[in-house]
């Protein structure tokens, strides 16, 4: 990245964190040009002795970037866009929002700013560069939105929807990785039960998942496809899958997924 940006992350918490890490381990952005901001900065010590700078002053880290990426919770988002109002220069600063909930509309009408706002929805994977992030703006300008666009693809894999579906962007893909992970967990649950020691039954369920993601993802697959290939005539994969769809497998996910993308749409209360 270019040295003359300089990123301020105002509440650096799992997602802000997870991001920091994963920008500096893309090597785009050195710890020097990020401001991580946080109420209890004495939580950021370590991040401070790695070389970020950091502060519970979001006014001042406004100040000192060019990108501000908002971090925080949908309910403390009002607060903190009072608090950086009066440092934040229209013409000079690029928001970046991954508050889940809330529209670029809404951060300019509650700042009362005509301030550029992109929304990303990452998820955690990020901090080691394979996240799937969405991005979308309502009025962004193109340069904008190609800089927030290679920014993210290079802490893993970026595309860019309609801000509309960026609730369901934040279930399917934010929320998505929780999903998978219970997953993977209960996968390893019944390899316990079958034999295996709890630590060699999860990391042979998560290869597991990943040589499965990766067939989709380097084979262009589908996974019913996939499937089919596994399954052998009255064979035991067959019967595993039957039993797991009897037991509301798929309608649990896709349940699941409604639900969060609802949740996520309700999140924030604006003014
Ligand atoms: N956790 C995740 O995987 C993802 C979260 N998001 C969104 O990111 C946002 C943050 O989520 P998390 O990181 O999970 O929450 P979190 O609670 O871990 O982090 C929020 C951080 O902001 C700090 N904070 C609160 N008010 C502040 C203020 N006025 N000034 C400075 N720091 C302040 C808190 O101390 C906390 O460390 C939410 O809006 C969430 O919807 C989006 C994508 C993925
Ligand atoms: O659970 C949440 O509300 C946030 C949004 C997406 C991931 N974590």
């Amino acid at each position: 990245m270019d040295q003359q940006h300089h990123i301020a992350i105002l509440g650096s918490g799992n997602i802000g964190l997870a991001l920091a890490k994963g920008l500096v381990k893309a090597g785009i952005f050195m710890p020097q040009q990020i401001t991580l901001t946080r109420r209890n900065v004495a939580a950021l010590s370590a991040l401070a002795a790695d070389g970020y700078n950091v502060t519970a002053n979001n006014a001042e880290a406004v100040s000192s970037a060019t990108i501000v990426v908002l971090a925080i919770l949908p309910q403390q988002l009002n607060k903190l866009l009072d608090e950086v109002r009066p440092s934040t220069d229209a013409a000079r600063h690029l928001f970046i929002s991954v508050v889940s909930g809330v529209s670029c509309q809404d951060i300019r009408s509650h700042m009362g700013l005509d301030v550029q706002v992109i929304r990303a929805m990452p998820n955690t994977a990020i901090s080691i560069g394979h996240s799937m992030t969405c991005i979308a703006s309502d009025k962004a300008s193109e340069a904008n939105m190609s800089l927030v666009k290679s920014l993210f693809d290079t802490v893993g894999v970026s595309i860019q929807i309609n801000e509309e579906l960026m609730t369901s962007a934040t279930a399917l893909c934010a929320c998505g990785i929780a999903f998978f992970l219970r997953s993977i967990r209960a996968a390893s649950q019944g390899g316990t039960e079958i034999g295996f020691h709890a630590h060699d039954a999860l990391k042979m369920a998560a290869q597991t998942a990943k040589g499965a993601a990766d067939l989709l993802l380097q084979l262009a697959s589908h996974p019913e496809q996939e499937i089919d290939k596994v399954t052998s005539p009255k064979g035991c994969t067959i019967a595993g899958l039957n039993e797991m769809e009897h037991n509301g497998f798929s309608s649990a996910m896709i349940k699941g997924i409604k639900l969060s993308a609802e949740k996520a749409g309700a999140l924030y209360k604006a003014d």
